[in-house]
């Protein structure tokens, strides 16, 4: 029942909003970067990725596990921001603290998903930026991952070396990977997603068909190392040309663009392989371009 029984629903409405609770800063970045992370989740169709309609070319994920994951990050991020709020400045310390929570969110994933791997470019990526925003909360996107840059630039001093499949890839074929990313203000969100976002809303697109296109300007920008992990330099560049190609035949709210989608689709799962690292820096996108705005 309502706490007013005797107004009307809408002086209710007009009431509401004065009563609802302040959140705090750490809070509210908490939740948008959730957000984004379950926004991306569920954005469908998305080439190889786990999505609404299938597990893409991931034979241990599911869409409920991603859910899972992403709540399961809220404590870590919010503790992020926090941290970010409390040194107040870029530095070691900072540094520090961000790479220890970093890993405990990485222990809380697992432990939520039995072992899979299904954020740890999310929780790199996003941790960051979410760290980068609480310093300075009314930042543009462009200042906050320049920002987040200058964080991932710092050495941790208690990063165990551990043998990655980013590691290997890097040693392997010379690529960079979410690490460098990172380290120059996420160009490939900022340069690419972020624009390409903006672009297909402002051409009539759906935001979900928006959100489609900067995934794929994304994709046809990154040196992914989970498809290069998978599908080596040469699935690498089939990867890249047919986003691109997407696009070329005027994004995912043109029926050539789908066609052409429908095509990249099948040809990632011939390959065995998907774009994680493009799905996690869109997830960058959507968070930057909610939370410059709170
Ligand atoms: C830097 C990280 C991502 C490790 O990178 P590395 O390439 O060695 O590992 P891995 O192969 O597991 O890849 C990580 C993930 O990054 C994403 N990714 C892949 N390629 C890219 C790319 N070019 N750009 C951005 N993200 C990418 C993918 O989702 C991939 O699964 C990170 O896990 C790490 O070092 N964490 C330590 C804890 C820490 O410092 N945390 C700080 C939190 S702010
Ligand atoms: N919707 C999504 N579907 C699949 N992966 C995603 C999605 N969103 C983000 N990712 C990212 O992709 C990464 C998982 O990719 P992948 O399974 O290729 O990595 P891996 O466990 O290192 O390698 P592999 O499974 O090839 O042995 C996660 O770190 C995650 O951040």
């Amino acid at each position: 029942m309502s706490a007013y029984p005797n107004l009307s629903a809408a002086a209710c409405a007009a009431i509401r909003p004065l009563r609802r609770p302040q959140l705090c800063l750490a809070d509210q970045l908490a939740d948008v970067a959730v957000e984004a992370l379950i926004d991306e989740a569920e954005l469908s169709p998305k080439p190889g990725l786990v999505d609404r309609r299938s597990s893409g070319a991931h034979s241990d994920m599911t869409l409920a596990l991603m859910h899972a994951s992403a709540l399961a990050l809220w404590p870590c991020l919010r503790q992020m921001a926090e941290a970010a709020e409390y040194h107040s400045e870029i530095g070691l310390p900072l540094r520090a603290e961000l790479g220890r929570l970093g890993r405990e969110g990485e222990a809380a994933m697992l432990a939520t998903t039995g072992g899979v791997n299904t954020h740890r470019g999310a929780i790199w990526a996003l941790g960051l930026l979410v760290a980068a925003q609480a310093l300075q909360p009314k930042a543009d996107a462009m200042a906050v991952a320049a920002r987040a840059g200058r964080i991932a630039l710092i050495d941790d001093p208690a990063a165990p070396r551990q043998s990655s499949h980013g590691a290997q890839v890097r040693q392997r074929y010379g690529a960079s990977g979410a690490r460098e990313q990172a380290q120059q203000g996420f160009p490939a969100a900022l340069e690419h997603g972020l624009p390409q976002l903006r672009r297909s809303r402002a051409s009539g697109a759906s935001e979900s068909q928006a959100r489609v296109d900067a995934l794929l300007a994304i994709m046809a920008a990154l040196s992914d190392t989970c498809v290069l992990w998978r599908a080596g330099p040469q699935g690498l560049h089939q990867v890249q040309s047919g986003a691109r190609a997407v696009l070329e035949a005027g994004g995912s709210a043109t029926l050539q663009g789908r066609r052409r989608l429908r095509q990249l689709d099948a040809q990632l799962l011939q390959l065995n392989a998907s774009p994680g690292g493009a799905a996690d820096l869109l997830a960058a996108c959507l968070f930057l371009d909610k939370a410059g705005s709170l």
